[in-house]
């Protein structure tokens, strides 16, 4: 139902790092940034607190460093290690956009980003600043999609918003599977007893515990962000 106000008033955005990549084969598109961060904009204008975890798939996967015999734990650093040039660049491109962005660290590399220390992302949130948190959980064998879960319920949010390269979930994944219909909306239990690959199982167990939604929707549709931050019917909810 469409109404004037933010449905929300603190989210936690999960950005797609591989839709970073534009039409590109690697890294970062200039003009696809520079768009994500113009939505984000949007957005803070309304009021929202925005914190934001931004993956590394444009970068590097520690799943593709351990099948190439790589140790999977230093191949899953090396992941983080992408997500932090990820939010390196976006933190940039905030504050070229006259937004004021704060990056924060879940490992140690104080010369270049501050650490996570949750207190004070709390501070710049209250402070209208938008925190983009990199490096993950700071664990290997954990992806992006969960440390959306978790900071999100650390910090409170409402949602967890998944801005990705589909428009939802489906019934499969749409880019194997012609066939496969999109939900407006499913449960937490049916996503993870059918296995649906848009998010991983420890992400999903995370929010249904906490009773914190999963908005999924394409990064790629204009308006989208602000549509989700408005409780308009767009992506799919993924709900205890
Ligand atoms: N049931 C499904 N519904 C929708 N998408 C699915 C499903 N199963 C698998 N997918 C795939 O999941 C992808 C999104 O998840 P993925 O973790 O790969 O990317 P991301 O989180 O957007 O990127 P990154 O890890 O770089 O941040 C979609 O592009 C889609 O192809
Ligand atoms: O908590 C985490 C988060 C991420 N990683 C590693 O980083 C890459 C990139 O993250 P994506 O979520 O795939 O975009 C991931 O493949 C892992 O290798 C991690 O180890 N721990």
């Amino acid at each position: 139902m469409s109404q004037s106000k933010p449905a929300y008033k603190r989210i936690l955005l999960k950005l797609s790092g591989e839709a970073l990549m534009g039409d590109d084969q690697f890294g970062i598109n200039r003009d696809t940034i520079v768009r994500m961060v113009d939505e984000i904009a949007e957005v803070t204008r309304l009021g929202v607190e925005v914190a934001v975890v931004i993956g590394g798939g444009n970068i590097f996967r520690g799943v593709a460093g351990g099948s190439v015999g790589m140790d999977r734990a230093t191949a899953d650093y090396m992941g983080m290690l992408a997500t932090v040039m990820n939010a390196l660049a976006l933190g940039d491109t905030m504050n070229k956009a006259g937004l004021t962005a704060r990056v924060m660290s879940a490992i140690g590399i104080e010369q270049v980003v501050e650490p996570y220390v949750r207190p004070k992302a709390l501070q710049y949130l209250e402070e209208g600043k938008v925190v983009i948190f990199a490096a993950g959980t700071g664990n290997p064998f954990f992806t992006t999609d969960t440390a959306a879960a978790l900071r999100g319920a650390e910090i409170g949010a409402e949602m967890v918003l998944k801005a990705t390269k589909v428009d939802g979930v489906y019934t499969a994944d749409p880019k194997k599977d012609p066939a496969a219909t999109r939900y407006s909306k499913i449960t937490f239990n049916d996503a993870m007893t059918q296995n649906l690959g848009i998010m991983d199982a420890a992400a999903f167990a995370l929010c249904r515990d906490q009773k914190l939604p999963i908005k999924v929707f394409s990064i790629f549709k204009h308006g989208a962000l602000k549509r989700v931050v408005m409780g308009e019917d767009e992506g799919t909810l993924v709900h205890v």
